[in-house]
């Protein structure tokens, strides 16, 4: 029996849009934010699946999230789950700051190392690895043997905390998570195997835009 593993980033924060590093801190959605995880929503809505099952992050904007998805695919009263293991990657000492000026003051490259690399952390937060290490276990003990059940398993959460995912999920090398963005709202549907690997993936919408 296969079940279903259903990824979705939060929608546009208003710290994305104010271009400041996030991590653990709480911002709401913004009107964009509100309209694409409608998008996703009704996205999910057009495949017909039923969930068993929801989880989220402790964070506002994934919890916001998954209600307006939820209620676009009319099951606004699903059990949910809302665990801080699925929080963002913890930005340290640059949670709160503007990434074009964090840019100016330590390079592009650095600063892309700290948003995208696999194992070096920002100052004072966690490195992808550092975020894996405590999504990973959550997913494992969890999301995962439900889906095994042939559960079909709804995730809200977070561009890196699943970013972590996707990459153990979908085998990716550290350079190429590296390249890896995920897009707000867009939902990826995962099938998986017995074995836990994935069967298939389908993304419902646009990831070529993502930064
Ligand atoms: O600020 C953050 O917490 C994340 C997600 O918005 O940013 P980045 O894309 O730099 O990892």
């Amino acid at each position: 029996m296969s079940g279903t593993l259903v990824l979705v980033r939060h929608g546009q924060s208003e710290w994305n849009l104010k271009n400041l590093f996030t991590g653990w801190r709480d911002p709401d959605l913004t009107e964009l934010g509100v309209e694409e995880a409608r998008t996703g929503g009704k996205a999910l809505a057009e495949t017909g699946i039923t969930f068993d099952i929801a989880f989220t992050s402790d964070l506002t904007r994934a919890q916001k999230t998954l209600k307006l998805i939820l209620d676009e695919i009319g099951q606004p009263g699903l059990e949910t789950i809302r665990d801080q293991a699925l929080n963002e990657r913890d930005y340290g000492d640059l949670s709160g700051l503007n990434k074009d000026d964090a840019r100016a003051k330590w390079g592009e490259e650095q600063v892309h190392i700290w948003r995208r690399s696999y194992d070096i952390p920002p100052p004072g937060g966690e490195s992808l690895r550092d975020t894996g290490a405590r999504v990973w276990p959550y997913y494992l003990t969890d999301i995962l043997p439900r889906v095994l059940r042939g559960e079909k398993v709804l995730v809200a959460a977070h561009g890196n905390s699943l970013r972590s995912l996707v990459m153990v999920l979908d085998k990716l090398t550290k350079d190429e998570i590296l390249k890896l963005n995920l897009a707000t709202g867009v939902p990826m549907v995962y099938t998986l195997n017995a074995d836990s690997t994935v069967k298939s993936k389908d993304v419902l919408g646009d990831m070529s835009g993502a930064h």
